[in-house]
């Protein structure tokens, strides 16, 4: 398994800490707030909520999360470091000399909003194995990283780093021309300047400005950004039209960016009092939460459309299904030949995974004991098939989104036509629904019952006579309304 080493456990080490987990890496993070640990447990919580959400195939299991004593212990054996420690150049070299004391060779990404990646490049022992690698907040949630490069970097090492973010489901945006604060917060600073001269000039409250945002122009740039949603403006004309009409106001009083507010105690009160005055009714945990319920419908939707950060959750669903392994069951015992996850559709009113989906998940875990058998596709085709005659579903508790889930398989019974099954859905090797069932082997265009081919007995019987021995399962040849002894 990969491991990374995360420098840094604030907002954005613990997002880029809860990216790595969700995606199978192994994960070290050193930090010395001794706080560190419980605020990063609260943002993987809510991660953990979230991110599978997105998916449509069943993510890795899940890495391991080590918090190191030291930075040193932590970067020991680590295959990527993420530095995520405050906005100060001072003390960003001072940590990135402590990670190259010990890990010279291993790719650093930091997360910097605005430095260069020549500044923290300075004095290091080996320059080329820093760069800037600047997320977006919940990182496990939004896929852009800008990665930024130096004229130290060598380019294979960048498309390497561009291809481990694309594994960890992001979106890399290689920026050609290294520049303070990048691309992205550029336009972040732009409109927060604009904002700042908005709240202070008595224009408008904070409030308003996020109306101005969120009804509007906000809802356009997640899904066409700047030029594609001005181009649309231009009408038929498009964008030359566009500029014809609106290139005179770069001349015009819009805009106060050549000239900054000054910074002081009485801004800080303004913008902090007005902000309470809107938010301050809910915590920051259930802002995020709320944040990410409403990410997630966005991304979905994008998703579904096959466009912008959709598409790159689409891509990220195809790699992971090629990297699925294929399972080599024991056949001595209850076979686990399905791997599932808890996908939002699969959510019924109270909140956790709905009837109908337990037959599914049993068919999935059927499919793939047939195919291990022989029974599959392929011999459907050639004629032949098992049907399902009878099944009986016992709850035993209960599946929520995101829970991992795995199918197994038990063979009760078995002879030339018939297959009894006991099915176990389960969760960290608690069963939460057993299904029963019998299948019977048909010859499809008669539609008849027949003897499964030699082949596939060859292959059935030695497993059901190896499931003779083991216990027989809870709750097998139970009917609805049998009291329990
Ligand atoms: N908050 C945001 O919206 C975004 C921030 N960033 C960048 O990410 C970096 C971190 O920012 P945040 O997570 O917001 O800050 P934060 O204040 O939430 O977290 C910084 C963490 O670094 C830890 N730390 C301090 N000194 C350390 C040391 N010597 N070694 C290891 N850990 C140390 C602190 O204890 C703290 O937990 C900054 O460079 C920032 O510009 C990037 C994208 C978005
Ligand atoms: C405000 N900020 C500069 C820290 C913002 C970022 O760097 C990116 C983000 O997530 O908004």
């Amino acid at each position: 398994m990969p491991k990374a080493a995360i420098i840094g456990g604030g907002v954005i080490g613990g997002g880029w800490a809860a990216r790595f987990l969700l995606n199978g890496w192994e994960v070290a993070v050193y930090d010395p707030d001794p706080n560190a640990e419980r605020t990063l447990a609260a943002v993987l919580n809510n991660a953990r909520a979230a991110l599978p959400a997105l998916s449509d195939v069943p993510m890795p299991p899940e890495g391991t999360l080590r918090f190191a004593a030291t930075l040193a212990e932590a970067v020991s054996g680590a295959d990527y470091i993420q530095e995520s420690t405050p906005e100060r150049l001072d003390l960003k070299h001072r940590v990135l000399a402590e990670v190259q004391a010990s890990a010279p060779d291993t790719p650093i990404g930091s997360s910097t909003s605005g430095y260069k990646p020549s500044q923290l490049q300075e004095n290091a022992r080996n320059p080329g194995a820093i760069f800037v690698a600047h997320p977006f907040n919940p990182v496990y949630l939004l896929p852009l990283v800008e990665i930024v490069p130096s004229a130290a970097n060598d380019a294979a090492g960048i498309a390497d780093i561009c291809a481990l973010m694309r594994d960890i489901g992001m979106f890399p945006l290689h920026v050609r021309k290294e520049i303070d604060a990048h691309i992205a917060d550029r336009f972040l600073e732009a409109v927060w300047r604009e904002a700042l001269w908005l709240v202070k000039d008595g224009v408008a409250t904070t409030e308003e400005i996020d109306e101005a945002i969120r009804m509007g122009f906000g809802l356009r740039w997640a899904q066409m950004g700047l030029f594609e949603t001005f181009r649309i403006a231009g009408g038929e004309a498009g964008m030359r039209h566009f500029l014809a009409q609106f290139g005179p106001c770069l001349t015009w009083p819009w805009t106060r960016l050549m000239d900054v507010p000054e910074f002081n105690d009485d801004l800080v009160n303004l913008i902090a009092g007005q902000s309470d005055d809107q938010s301050g009714h809910l915590s920051i945990r259930e802002l995020e939460r709320i944040r990410d319920a409403n990410l997630i419908g966005f991304l979905r939707v994008l998703k579904e459309r096959n466009w912008g950060a959709g598409r790159v959750l689409l891509e990220h669903d195809a790699r992971q299904r090629q990297t699925t392994p294929a399972p080599t069951p024991d056949t001595a015992a209850p076979m686990v030949m399905a791997q599932m996850q808890v996908l939002p559709g699969w959510i019924d009113y109270n909140g956790h995974m709905t009837e109908s989906r337990y037959l599914f998940a049993s068919s999935e875990t059927t499919d793939a004991f047939l195919r291990f058998i022989g029974a599959g596709l392929d011999y459907v085709q050639g004629g032949h098939s098992y049907y399902t005659a009878e099944t009986h579903i016992l709850h035993h508790g209960e599946a929520k989104l995101g829970h991992r889930l795995t199918g197994s398989v038990q063979v009760l019974g078995a002879d030339e036509k018939r297959l009894h099954l006991f099915i176990r859905i389960a969760r960290d090797g608690e069963t939460v629904a057993s299904v029963e069932q019998m299948l019977l082997h048909v010859d499809t265009a008669a539609g008849r019952t027949c003897p499964a081919a030699p082949a596939v007995l060859e292959r059935l019987m030695p497993i059901a006579k190896a499931h003779q021995t083991l216990p027989r399962p809870t709750g097998a040849g139970r009917h609805v309304g049998q009291r329990k002894d």
